[in-house]
């Protein structure tokens, strides 16, 4: 039987310790059991993964050193680049992936050398080009391997040969791997392909033969050697002994002979006797604990001021800026093409948006850099991986920014649309003057993300062998194995390009935003208030062509099954005030709104100054877009726009128009003066009272010298100590003469200036009269509204 009492605090912790002895005596075991391997299994025929195995020589090698040592080897794939991170962070104790000798290595790890290889040169099968040496090269672009031991001898040869001898220097492009080394000779991104012999006869093999060695002998002979960490006294005795030992056997022979490779020959072993701990007959020659050198400030010093990194991060510089400021207005695009109604346009705008994201970018950059092997015409731009690069990343990265921008789109309010189609303003204008500066705004801080995201994601363009910084720091670390310190320099470029770009941009953005910019310089307007009556009233129209201004006819208006408006018959004559009064929901809104075309009517006609404006459902013709400025609109919530000044919210129009811009800054000024914000003229919407505002929206709608002004409820919005400094600029107006239609629920101000009044109910009107006949109306219902109101 079980007890339900606790353990005791001794038994608990002596369970714990029990634990713990289970989990951990295994793992002390395995590390002695095993040899932990770092290898690049993309690298065949030396390393390779084949149903999910380590094979090649390198495997094959180490299982056979690991077996003589009752071991077992264990394999840690990692990319060539970044193998020895691993090797110097313990998290092998060897590395074997056909690893070159040469000094600058054998200063930061140990090598015990096992095998010797040499390069060869490959072409395209159809071309007539026959390097046999590498002096053959001047003038030509090579492909290689990141970090291969050949491409110092090439340089070299490049620059005491090739420039000697005025041929042209030999340009070697660093792949990762040997297939996208091949790959770009498929692609003509290069000329040359210079790859290990072995390595070689594999791709060959596997490319369909698509490729040829021209070279009659192996170049370059180089010694290849296991590195370990020069403190690891063990581990360098092991495995010289274990080599020893499978050479003695003959089992070393075996191996090598499969493989077409060889042992060492003593010359190139006794060439490089300084950096290698065997001697001539493969026994370890030093057995005392060297420690690796510290931090190499010199090296790193150096660095920060090497012309290739200078060089990469202009590139680097360059391509973000470029591929940014691209993707930000091809995203733009994308993102209205995805807000329009036409449903191809957002099916197809959708699609391109899902596909790009879901991709990633380096099969992206792949794709394109491999596409003149399918069309060759495309390999003009697509072979030099700048242009490859920047491609890959404006498709990629204009699908994040379209999302960034159709949010920024969407939080800027409709009235603000409404507003600019009030003014005449057609829908590009509409875009790039009033929506895209505000959206901009509210994108610019996740856009800037973008851009730095973007300076990083070109590290990746090193797979496509752009010389960018992470590229250049990678060449620099797999020839020397100064790993940190290289990385280090890398970090410092990224960070201070990072650093620039963002502060430039945060610069834009303060510039962008409104509300931390210093109001401009007022200019000298005091002569303004000087200004007489008539050139005042002067600046209404008084263009009277036709009897009436305005005359709606069979206006019939549903949503859905419910009927808005239901025959509306009214014609308005030059000079009249007429106010709009009603219950809720009465039709008030819809009606003025289909005036001026912001709601489309299903039936109906209407007039402006005696011509055909709006024609049931057809849409806004030429006549329309020129007409509509003779109509003014007040809205409810003012609509003003936010990123310009008061002044500037008046001259949008006329300066769309084409008006003159002298005369349209005057008759501005002369309305501001008039609605008594003249000394407001330079600030901006959000530094006043919402009253303020409103005698803003009512300037802004004269300004166009409209024959009649609609206005849309407008004191709802306004605090009831505000609206009476709007109702008396909308009084001064009436007086002076101006024709308009009013919806309001201030019913003593309606019957106080207006000639008519038209109360609906139901989408109907029910009463068109004078104030007078209004308020002695005996219908019970008109009566009992007005009663309401009047409380
Ligand atoms: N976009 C729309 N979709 C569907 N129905 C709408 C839409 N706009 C208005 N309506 C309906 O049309 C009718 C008339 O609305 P409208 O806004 O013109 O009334 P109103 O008299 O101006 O009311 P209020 O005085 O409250 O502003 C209402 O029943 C309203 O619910």
């Amino acid at each position: 039987m079980m007890h339900a009492y606790p353990l005791p605090k001794k038994d608990f912790l002596g369970f714990i310790l029990a634990l713990l002895i289970i989990f951990i005596t295994p793992l002390a075991q395995a590390k002695t059991d095993i040899l932990r391997v770092g290898i690049d299994l993309t690298y065949a025929p030396f390393a390779y993964l084949e149903n999910n195995q380590p094979e090649g020589f390198d495997p094959d090698f180490m299982r056979l050193l690991a077996s003589k040592g009752n071991k077992t080897a264990q394999f840690n794939d990692t990319r060539i680049e970044n193998i020895i991170i691993g090797l110097e962070s313990g998290h092998y104790d060897v590395v074997a992936s056909a690893l070159y000798v040469n000094e600058t290595r054998a200063k930061q790890v140990d090598f015990i050398p096992y095998l010797q290889t040499g390069g060869v040169l490959l072409v395209r099968k159809e071309d007539n080009f026959n390097p046999q040496n590498i002096t053959d090269l001047c003038n030509k672009k090579v492909s290689s391997m990141k970090g291969a031991a050949w491409i110092e001898t090439i340089n070299q040869i490049s620059e005491t040969y090739c420039k000697t001898h005025n041929l042209g220097a030999i340009v070697v492009k660093e792949y990762p791997s040997a297939p996208e080394a091949s790959q770009a000779l498929l692609a003509r991104g290069v000329d040359v392909q210079y790859e290990d012999a072995a390595v070689a006869q594999m791709v060959i093999a596997q490319l369909n033969n698509e490729l040829k060695i021209t070279s009659k002998h192996m170049l370059n002979p180089v010694l290849i050697g296991l590195a370990v960490r020069k403190n690891d006294i063990s581990i360098k005795q092991d495995l010289v002994g274990l080599i020893k030992q499978v050479r003695e056997t003959g089992q070393y022979d075996e191996l090598v002979k499969q493989y077409n490779l060889a042992y060492p020959n003593q010359s190139l072993l006794a060439s490089n006797q300084q950096f290698i701990i065997t001697d001539l007959n493969g026994e370890l020659k030093n057995r005392d604990v060297v420690t690796s050198q510290g931090f190499d400030w010199h090296y790193f010093v150096s660095q920060l001021v090497n012309p290739n990194f200078v060089k990469a991060s202009w590139t680097v510089t360059k391509l973000s800026i470029i591929a940014w400021t691209c993707a930000l207005l091809f995203g733009l695009l994308l993102a209205l093409g995805n807000r329009a109604k036409n449903p191809i346009l957002q099916n197809l705008t959708t699609s391109y948006i899902w596909l790009f994201r879901s991709l990633p970018l380096l099969v992206l950059l792949i794709y394109i850099y491999s596409l003149p092997r399918f069309w060759e015409a495309s390999s003009v731009v697509l072979s030099d991986p700048f242009w490859a690069g920047l491609i890959a990343l404006i498709l990629s990265e204009s699908a994040y920014m379209a999302e960034i921008h159709r949010g920024a789109l969407q939080a800027i309010p409709n009235g603000q649309i409404e507003a600019g189609k009030a003014l005449g303003i057609r829908y590009w204008a509409i875009q790039t003057k009033i929506i895209f500066p505000q959206a901009l705004r509210i994108a610019l801080p996740p856009l800037t993300n973008q851009l730095v995201t973007i300076v990083k994601l070109t590290s990746l363009l090193s797979v496509i062998s752009l010389t960018e910084i992470l590229l250049v720091g990678q060449q620099l670390y797999t020839r020397n194995f100064l790993v940190i310190e290289t990385l280090t320099v890398v970090a410092i470029y990224y960070v201070a390009i990072v650093t620039m770009v963002t502060w430039l941009i945060k610069r834009f953005e303060i510039y962008l935003d409104v509300t931390k910019r210093k109001n401009k310089q007022p200019e000298k307007l005091t002569s303004l208030t000087s200004f007489s009556n008539t050139e005042t009233t002067s600046i209404l129209s008084n263009n009277q062509k036709s009897k009436f201004v305005l005359e709606l006819a069979n206006l019939n208006k549903y949503y859905g099954h419910t009927q808005v408006l239901k025959n509306i018959n009214l014609n308005v004559c030059w000079g009249n005030v007429i106010s709009i009064i009603g219950p809720s929901g009465s039709g008030k809104t819809t009606l003025i709104r289909s005036i001026n075309g912001l709601t489309h009517l299903d039936e109906g006609t209407i007039k402006l100054e005696g011509t055909p404006f709006i024609q049931g459902r057809k849409n806004p013709n030429k006549q329309f877009y020129e007409r509509i400025v003779h109509l003014g609109m007040v809205f409810q919530n003012y609509n003003l726009f936010p990123h310009k000044t008061v002044l500037d919210n008046l001259l949008l129009a006329p300066d769309y128009h084409k008006m003159d811009k002298e005369e349209s800054k005057r008759s501005a000024l002369i309305l501001l003066n008039k609605v008594g914000m003249i000394d407001h003229a330079f600030k901006y919407p959000h530094q006043l009272s919402g009253g303020q505002q409103q005698r803003v929206a009512i300037a802004r709608a004269l300004v166009m010298k409209p024959s009649i002004i609609l206005f849309d409820e407008p004191t709802s919005a306004l605090d009831p100590e505000l609206v009476n400094e709007v109702l008396s600029v909308i009084a001064q107006l009436a007086a002076e003469g101006m024709t308009m239609l009013i919806v309001t629920h201030e019913m003593s101000f309606a019957f106080k200036v207006s000639n008519r009044i038209i109360f609906m109910e139901n989408g109907e009107i029910i009463h068109d009269d004078s104030p007078d006949a209004i308020r002695k109306s005996s219908d019970k219902r008109l009566q009992q509204f007005l009663n309401q109101c009047e409380h």
